[in-house]
């Protein structure tokens, strides 16, 4: 049983994930496990894909590689995907939505162009995360937060926040 919960914290490229992640393992202790690092970093890939200019994810050498940090909990999973992990593995699922104007500002400021910022955008428009959380996981535990602003992430931790203390009261009275 854990005693700290494993999160997702999923969206498009560029809504928010790693900036509400790190006020989260800053203020939780909990572990912040950037996917696309893990893959570059543990070598979970089959190798560069030049045309999309990222790396080809091997799922099960990503989930060997995860697979012992993750059982102990405490673990926030910062990815623009999330239907790849168990569901035996996540206790809530924190899809980041953002306004496409806001969003569009935000790729263009990162230099993406053509393609890429076409397809991230359309990816947020057509709600693809969201989608893919739905069919993915139980519907009780998919949460969707708005990031357009920083009073938005304020808002968005104070409701983790909320939602961490109270798992954490409910799996200890379920321990007792
Ligand atoms: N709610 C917000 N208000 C203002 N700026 C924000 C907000 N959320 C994110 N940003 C800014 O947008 C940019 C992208 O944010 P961040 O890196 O957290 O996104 P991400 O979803 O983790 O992206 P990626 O998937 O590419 O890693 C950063 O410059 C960040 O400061």
């Amino acid at each position: 049983m854990r005693t700290n919960p494993n999160i997702i914290v999923t969206g498009t490229p560029g809504v928010g994930k790693s900036s509400h992640c790190e006020v989260l393992a800053r203020d939780h202790g909990l572990r912040h496990i950037s996917i696309n690092e893990v893959v570059k970093e543990r070598e979970c890939h089959a190798g560069w894909d030049d045309e999309l200019k990222s790396w080809i994810v091997d799922e099960d050498k990503l989930l060997d590689s995860l697979e012992e940090e993750v059982k102990d909990g405490g673990c926030l999973i910062d990815w623009h995907a999330c239907d790849v992990f168990p569901k035996s593995w996540i206790d809530l699922v924190i899809v980041i939505r953002c306004n496409s104007t806001i969003l569009y500002d935000r790729l263009v400021a990162r230099g993406y162009s053509g393609q890429k910022l076409e397809e991230n955008m359309d990816a947020e428009i057509m709600e693809v995360l969201l989608a893919e959380a739905r069919e993915a996981y139980d519907q009780e535990i998919i949460v969707e937060l708005q990031s357009d602003t920083a009073d938005d992430i304020d808002s968005n931790i104070e409701r983790i926040d909320t939602w961490i203390v109270n798992w954490k009261k409910d799996h200890a009275d379920a321990n007792d």
